[in-house]
């Protein structure tokens, strides 16, 4: 039986009669993180030993005494046609190269073979098997409807066929090393889906996660990649950065969007080559962390004002999700009602609520801007509220409005908004004014309980406290 190469790990085949060739090739490979690289230095042999294991990529050496490489290269084609083969030619013999090519080789390498350019063919080589399987194991999912692993996606509440469709992509993608690149609006679950990729992999190492939002290029290259003792003034200690203890996981950048330029630059780098340099250092590291990105910006917008950049977009595309809004899934509306029902009953120890039948229908009229986490939001706050019996209606209209409820016309939504925040604050207020009255409101509510009032306002309890302490703002010190 076939040998298959564990998950994540692509198995590359050297073919070459010179042991020391071998050697320095494999040598070569395994230092820049390609952890599963076998030799063969006999062509007679190779066909047996693709029958018998898999192998993801072979450098086929074509001056081999028995059986040379421009023999054997058109019967690992006709058997194996899904594994790119790189031709090593002695001379840079134009007509042997295109030979081969016609013959179907994917590139070549001119011996002695030049390491920077073995490396590069060998992960273009990589990515196309990659893609190659992706697309294949697509149409068998697009066939069947299935879903290998649906208890990797348990967390996340969805009948919707678009978020199944996702989930579907993601067990196809989530072998390969390559970043996945999440989008969608805020609150729409892009940290969950990050998290089922993780697990999905089936790395053994941690998932790290870092927000990227408000780092400038010193705090975000110091957080991901650590610092070297002397770097700068308090540098006491030389720091591992996360991307260290991401090492054989996943790390999570989110909010990439926000990155600057110098950050940016950095970012492409680590997607690219998988290097990075810790601040303060010459010395070059390398990751094999898996990479998922995540934002809730519309990137394109962003290069149009110049503030992202293009090569670091196109890097990114090459696997991504877009998750789509709550009002785009409406059929999820009940099932996410009942679901975090039952979440605030159990964390608030109360008993479950009955919801009033119109309710989902209700909730379906509200655009929901802050998504799933919106919603989370206001079933905690009704739970925490309710008495007994059937769950009110109440606290779903003071946060949505009546009107509002009753229609899903731009302009007259905006002006019932536009009414309603007159009406507590006696002027159109500054985002300031909003984010006091919330902090307020939701610690009037969770009676003074800091841990109820984050899960309120839909933010975590440390960031809740550090705005209660830290910026000296009359709403907290009022709340
Ligand atoms: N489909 C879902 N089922 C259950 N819970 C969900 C679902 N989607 C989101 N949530 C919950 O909503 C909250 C927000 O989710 P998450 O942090 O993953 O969103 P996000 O898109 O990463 O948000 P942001 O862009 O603001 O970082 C979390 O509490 C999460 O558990």
């Amino acid at each position: 039986m076939k040998q298959p190469p564990s998950k994540n790990l692509q198995r590359i085949l050297l073919v070459d009669d010179e042991a020391e060739i071998l050697e320095s090739c494999q040598r070569c490979l395994l230092s820049s993180g390609y952890h599963d690289v076998i030799t063969e230095n006999d062509s007679r042999e190779v066909m047996n030993l693709l029958a018998r294991e898999e192998v993801t990529v072979i450098v086929l050496d074509l001056r081999m005494p028995n059986l040379t490489g421009l023999e054997l290269l058109p019967q690992i084609v006709a058997k194996y046609p899904e594994i790119p083969i790189l031709v090593a030619t002695a001379n840079n013999d134009v007509d042997t190269v295109v030979n081969c090519i016609k013959q179907g080789a994917f590139d070549y390498l001119v011996k002695p073979i030049d390491v920077k350019r073995l490396i590069t063919a060998v992960r273009k080589a990589l990515e196309l098997s990659s893609l190659t399987n992706e697309l294949s194991t697509l149409k068998q999912y697009l066939f069947t409807d299935r879903l290998d692993h649906p208890e990797t996606f348990g967390s996340i509440v969805t009948g919707n066929k678009n978020m199944r469709a996702i989930f579907q992509y993601l067990e196809v993608v989530s072998g390969t090393r390559q970043p996945i690149m999440i989008t969608g609006e805020t609150g729409t679950g892009k940290e969950l889906i990050a998290r089922a990729v993780h697990e999905l992999s089936g790395s053994t190492g941690e998932f790290v996660a870092l927000n990227a939002a408000g780092l400038d290029d010193n705090m975000f290259s110091d957080t991901l990649f650590g610092h070297r003792k002397g770097a700068f003034t308090g540098a006491d200690q030389a720091r591992d950065g996360l991307i260290t203890r991401a090492a054989g996981g996943t790390l999570f950048l989110d909010e990439i969007g926000d990155l600057n330029e110098m950050s940016q630059i950095k970012l492409l780098r680590l997607l690219q080559e998988q290097e990075y340099y810790p601040v303060g250092s010459d010395f070059i590291k390398k990751s094999d962390a898996r990479i998922v990105l995540a934002t809730n910006r519309d990137l394109l917008e962003r290069i149009k004002q110049g503030k992202f950049r293009n090569d670091l977009y196109y890097r990114l595309c090459g696997h991504r999700v877009h998750l789509p809004p709550l009002r785009e899934r409406l059929d999820d509306l009940p099932l996410l009602l009942d679901h975090f029902l039952g979440l605030a009953a159990s964390c608030l120890g109360k008993k479950k609520p009955t919801p009033p039948p119109e309710l989902a229908t209700l909730l379906g009229l509200y655009p929901f801007p802050g998504n799933v986490r919106e919603l989370e939001a206001m079933i905690f706050d009704a739970v925490l509220r309710h008495p007994g019996g059937v769950l009110s209606m109440e606290s779903f209209r003071a946060v949505i409005g009546d009107e509002r409820l009753n229609s899903k016309q731009e302009p007259q939504e905006a002006a019932t908004v536009g009414g309603a925040l007159n009406a507590i604050f006696g002027h159109f207020p500054t985002i300031d004014e909003v984010e006091e009255y919330m902090i307020r409101e939701a610690m009037r509510r969770a009676k003074g309980n800091q841990g109820l009032a984050a899960k309120l306002l839909g933010m975590g309890r440390q960031t809740l406290n550090k705005r209660l302490k830290g910026d000296g703002r009359t709403a907290a010190a009022e709340a």
